[in-house]
């Protein structure tokens, strides 16, 4: 039973998820129908508050749990700063945009599965990215989560010094989710190294920012590097979403599904229903995953 650990101060005070572990009934106490018990408990994680909200309906449907979908409520509904949905055993939460929002998300969210006395917890983080050299629609499911250099690592910077954290991810839940990704209909996945960086323009090879100090050359020849490094898709979280969760004992991988080959242009001009398909493809495999995990499909 793994635990969850926290910092050494134990510090309890928490300023921008002032949600109520009471108000959840603790994340991983028994769900309203009491058909899962306290098993694992699942949390996603993903940049909007939208996504986060139709995934937990989603996942409401998928474990025909009591009451209306529609009816579920953010219990983070106190601050702007995030959402979070309770849907029996899984927890929805979204995190915003880059490394500095979804690391304030973790330290609140980790602090709050702590509280609830969580243990074997797993933890996704379903985005959207830009593929290296993969079709529009791709599930990358991440290997390795490398830095802008490629390496797998990440910084944190703490009291003006630098430390370095590693962002190896759960290879078995890696391996798993490639193998249902094989059972399901339409959800092409791969399994590869994901490069984060701290920009979506210049610092993802973008022509098209306000700034750009590069060449189309330079940019292709970077993607270049990339790929024979083994990334397979760039996003702005995997790291640190990465480094914390393995620093904290949590089972944790990273699906997101490209909505472009970066090597064929910058922008992002899928139809927006198409991007909407695509980005339920992460969130159909990690339901197909905890619904197997659930015993709801042998
Ligand atoms: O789709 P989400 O989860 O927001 O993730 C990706 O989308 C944002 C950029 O468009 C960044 O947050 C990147 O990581
Ligand atoms: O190209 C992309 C698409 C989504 N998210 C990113 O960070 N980059």
């Amino acid at each position: 039973m793994a635990p969850i650990l926290l910092n050494s101060m134990g510090n309890e005070h928490s300023d921008y998820i002032q949600s109520d572990v009471s108000k959840t009934g603790g994340v991983c106490e028994e769900s309203s129908s009491g058909q899962h018990g306290r098993g694992h408990p699942f949390v996603c994680v993903g940049g909007s508050p939208n996504r986060m909200r139709s995934f937990a309906q989603f996942i409401h449907e998928q474990l025909e749990l009591p009451g209306n979908a529609a009816d579920i409520r953010d219990i983070c509904e106190g601050t702007d700063r995030y959402s979070m949905y309770k849907v029996g055993p899984v927890l929805s939460v979204s995190h915003g945009m880059g490394v500095p929002s979804i690391s304030i998300m973790l330290h609140e969210l980790i602090k709050l599965l702590y509280h609830a006395r969580c243990r074997d917890v797993i933890i996704f983080r379903i985005g959207t990215s830009g593929g290296v050299g993969l079709p529009a629609g791709t599930v990358v499911i991440t290997d390795k989560a490398v830095d802008s250099f490629f390496r797998p690592q990440f910084e944190q910077v703490v009291l003006g010094k630098v430390i370095i954290r590693s962002t190896e991810l759960d290879e078995d839940v890696a391996q798993e989710l490639l193998q249902y990704s094989s059972e399901l209909p339409d959800i092409p996945s791969v399994i590869g190294n994901t490069m984060c960086t701290h920009d979506f323009y210049e610092g993802q090879g973008r022509l098209d920012g306000a700034l750009c100090s590069f060449s189309t050359e330079e940019k292709l020849e970077y993607l270049r590097k990339a790929s024979e490094a083994g990334v397979r898709n760039i996003e702005m979280e995997s790291t640190v979403f990465a480094a914390m969760c393995r620093v904290c004992n949590l089972k944790a991988a990273v699906v997101c599904v490209t909505l472009l080959n970066r090597f064929e242009g910058d922008q992002i001009s899928t139809p927006h229903n198409v991007l909407l398909e695509y980005q339920q493809r992460p969130q159909c495999l990690v339901a197909h995953f905890i619904k197997k995990h659930l015993g709801l499909i042998s």
